[in-house]
C-alpha cells in the first residue's frame, strides 16, 4: 500500500479528466479545477465530465471546483493540463496559492508564443520553484479513460518529483518511466502534433503504408534535429515521449491532430476543421511557431515548411507530398552520418560531372 498524496489537476478538459480518474483510482484524494462553475457542479453531481468525457465514470473521490485556491490548498502534487494558449495565464492566477514545496508537473504539449517558451520554462519563470516536471507519452485521453494499457514519461531533474509521480500514477494499466531530459520529453510531445496532422492528411489522400512509415521516420529525424538545437538529448526520442507518442498520434483517428489532417486531406478548410473539433489540436499553432523558430535558427525542417504552406498559404495537401519527395536526398540518421557530409559529397560529384 503506497502513501496517499493529495493531488490537484488544473484543467478539466479530456486529458485532465482522464488523469484525475487515474489518480483517484489509485486511492489519492483528487481535486479537479475547471474554469466553469456549472461544469464543476455537474462533475460533482454526476461523477462524470459531461462536456469533455461524458462516458467516463469518475471515482466519487474526484472533487471538482472552479476555485483555484480551494483546488490548490494542501495539494502536494499539482498537474497542469491546460492548452498552451492559456497555460501562462492560469499559472499566473494560481501563483498566489502555490507553495515552493508543492510539485508542479505540466502535461501540456505545445509552446507559448511569446518568446517561444516551453511550459517547463514558464513554470520555472512564474513560480521560481524547484520541484518541476513534465509528463509526456502515448496517452490518448479516450484510451486512458478505458484503462487500455499504456505508459508515460515523467521527466524532471528533481528526484522527488520523478519518484512521487511514478508512485501516484503508476498502476496495472499505466506505467510511468523516468527521464531527466525535460526539454526532450516536452519537445517530443509538442512536435509530434505537427506530424500527426501530416499523417492524417496522407491517410486521407490514400497513401500507402510505405509512405506513412517514411513520413513518421523522417518526422522523427526532423523533430530530433530541432530539439537537439534547443538543448534536448536525442536519445529521449527513442523513448515513449518521442517515438512512442509519434506512433500513436500519427496512426490513430482518436488523435485530434490526426483528425485535423484527415479533414484537410478531404478538402475541408482549416477554419471549418478547427471549429468542428470542439477541443484543442495544438499542432495547428505549433506548425506556425516552429516554422518561425526554424527560420530564425536556420534549422532544416522540410516537413514543417511544407505543412505550413498547406495550413496557412492555401497550398493543396497533394502539393505537400510533392514537395516532400522533391527535397534534397540527405542522411538517414544524422547522429550517425552528419547532413553536412552528405551535402559535401553530393557537391563533389556534381563538380566532377561538370568538369
Ligand atoms: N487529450 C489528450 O489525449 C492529451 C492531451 N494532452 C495535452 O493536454 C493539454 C490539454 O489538452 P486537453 O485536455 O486534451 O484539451 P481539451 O480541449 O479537451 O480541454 C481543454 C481544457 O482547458 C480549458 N481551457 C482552455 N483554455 C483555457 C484558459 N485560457 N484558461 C483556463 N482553462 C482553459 C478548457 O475549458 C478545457 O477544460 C494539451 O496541451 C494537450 O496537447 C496531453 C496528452 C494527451
Ligand atoms: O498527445 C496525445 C496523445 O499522446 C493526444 O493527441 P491529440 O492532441 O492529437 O489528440
Amino acid at each position: 500500500m503506497t502513501a496517499s498524496v493529495t493531488v490537484a489537476v488544473i484543467g478539466g478538459g479530456s486529458f485532465g479528466t482522464a488523469l484525475a480518474s487515474i489518480v483517484a483510482d489509485n486511492g489519492h484524494p483528487t481535486r479537479l479545477w475547471v474554469r466553469n462553475p456549472e461544469l464543476a457542479e455537474a462533475i460533482n453531481r454526476e461523477h462524470r465530465n459531461p462536456r469533455y468525457m461524458p462516458d467516463l465514470q469518475l471515482p466519487e473521490t474526484v472533487q471538482a471546483t472552479s476555485d483555484l485556491e480551494e483546488a490548490l490548498e494542501g495539494a502536494e502534487l499539482v498537474f497542469l493540463a491546460i492548452p498552451s494558449k492559456g497555460f501562462a495565464q492560469v499559472l499566473e492566477q494560481a501563483r498566489p496559492f502555490l507553495k515552493p514545496e508543492q510539485l508542479l508537473v505540466s502535461t501540456t504539449k505545445g509552446f507559448e508564443e511569446k518568446g517561444f517558451k516551453l511550459m517547463s520554462q514558464l513554470m520555472a519563470e512564474i513560480t521560481g520553484f524547484t520541484h518541476l516536471g513534465v509528463l509526456s507519452g502515448p496517452n490518448l485521453a479516450s484510451e486512458l479513460a478505458q484503462k487500455q494499457l499504456t505508459g508515460t514519461v515523467i521527466a524532471s531533474d528533481d528526484d522527488l518529483t520523478r519518484a512521487t509521480v511514478q508512485q501516484v500514477l503508476g498502476n496495472r494499466y499505466f506505467r510511468v518511466y523516468a527521464n531527466t531530459d525535460i526539454y526532450g520529453a516536452e519537445l517530443g510531445g509538442a512536435l509530434k502534433n505537427i506530424y500527426a496532422i501530416a499523417a492524417g492528411m496522407a491517410a486521407a489522400l490514400g497513401m500507402g503504408e510505405n509512405t506513412r512509415s517514411m513520413l513518421m521516420t523522417r518526422a522523427l529525424a526532423e523533430m530530433s534535429r530541432f530539439a537537439v538545437s534547443l538543448g534536448a538529448n536525442p536519445m529521449t526520442f527513442l523513448g515513449l515521449a518521442g517515438v512512442g507518442d509519434l506512433i500513436v498520434t500519427c496512426t490513430s483517428p482518436l488523435s485530434r491532430n490526426y483528425r485535423v489532417g484527415q479533414a484537410l486531406g478531404q478538402g475541408k478548410s482549416l477554419d471549418e476543421v478547427v471549429e468542428s473539433l470542439g477541443q484543442v489540436a495544438e499542432g495547428v499553432n505549433t506548425v506556425r511557431l516552429v516554422k518561425a523558430k526554424a527560420d530564425e535558427m536556420g534549422i532544416y525542417m522540410p516537413l514543417v515548411q511544407a505543412l505550413y504552406l498547406v495550413l496557412f498559404e492555401n497550398h493543396s495537401p497533394r502539393e505537400m507530398a510533392g514537395s516532400m519527395m522533391g527535397n534534397e536526398q540527405s542522411t538517414d540518421v544524422e547522429f550517425v552520418l552528419p547532413r553536412d557530409e552528405v551535402l559535401k559529397s553530393a557537391q563533389k560529384i556534381t563538380r566532377v560531372a561538370s568538369d
